[in-house]
């Protein structure tokens, strides 16, 4: 659409010829917004190979719940480790607290029954156990590139049965970038 005029016959329109005189039409859609919430906690995980959140959002499409993946309260993140290899117990798997946990851990409400979850990676079978006890019934994902590990066929088996749905999110924007100068922006004067 071209650019509306103002009184004075001049275009309206930012930096970026965008039209200042119309809605919006490329805002963030709901669920990409909630996964980028995700996204955008999971930059908060001290994890040095797979940095991953979680967003509980109730059916008024408020967020309840945000998470990250990262070390049990009070357990200093410098004193466990976090490699991948090795014995057991010198790695981060026994550990670390999964984002879905923690995203159901620290909810702002008194329950998330009926509620979805937006995780960056498919949820692991003890998260799972975790979704379908607190009443989670809907899990929208990034990505499932474990999908052939024993925990994700387990965590499957697990949703199946107790009826909790899962599909891949599939983002209407593949990038959203943060922009801190943007609100630095000067529009053209108003008439
Ligand atoms: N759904 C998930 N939520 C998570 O928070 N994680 C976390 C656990 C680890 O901290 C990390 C996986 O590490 P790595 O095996 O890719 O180096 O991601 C992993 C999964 C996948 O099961
Ligand atoms: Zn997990």
């Amino acid at each position: 659409m071209a650019n509306a005029n103002n009184s004075n016959g001049q275009e309206q329109t930012n930096g970026n010829n965008k039209d200042l005189n119309t809605k919006r039409e490329d805002y963030l859609e709901w669920k990409d917004y909630f996964m980028s919430v995700a996204f955008l906690s999971a930059q908060r995980s001290k994890d040095p190979s797979t940095q991953v959140g979680a967003c509980i959002v109730n059916d008024e499409n408020k967020i309840v719940g945000i998470g990250y993946n990262g070390m049990p309260n009070g357990c200093h993140d410098d004193e466990l480790p976090w490699s991948r290899t090795g014995d057991w117990l010198d790695t981060k798997y026994p550990y670390v607290c999964h984002a879905e946990m923690n995203a159901i851990m620290n909810k702002n409400c008194s329950s998330v029954s009926g509620c979805r979850i937006f995780v960056a990676l498919f949820p692991c079978n003890e998260c799972a156990k975790l979704i379908i006890q607190s009443g989670i019934k809907e899990v929208f994902y990034m990505s499932d590139k474990h999908k052939d590990r024993d925990y994700m066929i387990a965590s499957r088996k697990l949703l199946d049965l107790a009826g909790v749905k899962y599909q891949q999110h599939i983002p209407k924007q593949r990038k959203i970038v943060i922009d801190f100068d943007s609100i630095n922006e000067r529009h053209p004067k108003k008439p």
